[in-house]
């Protein structure tokens, strides 16, 4: 049986002192890491404070973003061995919002998935389709081809550690969310598109997300569904009492 995996991704939001009392509303109180990995997605600055505090619960810290090199001139940006260093578990790659703002591409994604591996950073790998490529009945392709540029190279054991999150774009922060049945049959189609492309066993071991306005009211329905093992969430996520009802949800 998959785990789930119940990630919050604050994105830019929070000041310091906010996100160590969080951690400290919550790290206590998740449930234990045999029955769902939780997960905090913070910006950069606060990740020192955060793994610190965080240390020896079951509470998870990770990144939004980071570079594929290990060091150099890349000003403003930060590295997969600097995470690392001060003790980050999870790195969020290829979220929609760094594909249509920052410049991401399949192909930084892949890079970045195998620098994350070297690390031994488990990669939250997203994917997801625009309302216009819905539309245009477009999503399974578009996703499938996002799936495979995003774990080519990595080998089959890699795969059964990657978590993908599949967020439909239109989904992200509209309160629109995909019915629980449309979420599924596109992480069906990413398992099976994985069971092809890499192996079965790593079709069936690989995690897959579904993100885009989760909250405590509609989660259970979605993690109810066959191939959806957990969540990435955004703005549910901000709040410590709304996060718990997250991951309790997604005890198994
Ligand atoms: O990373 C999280 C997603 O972008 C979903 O955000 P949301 O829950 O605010 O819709």
């Amino acid at each position: 049986m998959r785990k789930n995996v119940i990630a919050g991704n604050w994105k830019m939001n929070k000041l310091l002192g906010e996100a160590v009392q969080f951690v400290e509303d919550t790290k206590d109180k998740v449930a234990s890491k045999e029955q769902v990995e939780s997960v905090v997605c913070a910006p950069f600055p606060f990740l020192p404070s955060l793994v610190e505090k965080a240390k020896g619960t079951d509470l998870e810290v990770a990144a939004q973003n980071m570079h594929f090199e290990d060091k150099g001139a890349f000003t403003g940006e930060v590295s997969p061995a600097m995470l690392a260093d001060i003790g980050v578990t999870y790195v969020v790659l290829g979220h929609s919002e760094r594909r249509e703002m920052f410049a991401e591409t399949d192909e930084t994604v892949n890079k970045k998935a195998h620098a994350a591996f070297q690390h031994n950073l488990t990669p939250i790998v997203c994917v997801g389709e625009t309302l216009e490529q819905r539309e245009s009945h477009q999503t399974m392709n578009i996703v499938e081809n996002q799936v495979n540029a995003a774990l080519e190279g990595l080998t089959e054991e890699q795969v059964k550690q990657t978590i993908i999150a599949y967020e439909p774009i239109w989904a992200i922060g509209t309160g629109k969310t995909a019915t629980s049945e449309e979420a599924n049959e596109v992480c069906t189609h990413i398992r099976n598109v994985v069971s092809n492309s890499v192996s079965q066993a790593a079709g069936e071991a690989l995690r897959i997300q579904y993100g885009g306005s989760v909250k405590p009211t509609n989660v259970d329905e979605l993690l109810a569904q066959s191939d959806i093992d957990g969540a990435l969430v955004g703005g549910a996520s901000l709040e410590a009492d709304s996060f718990l009802q997250l991951v309790e949800a997604g005890k198994k």
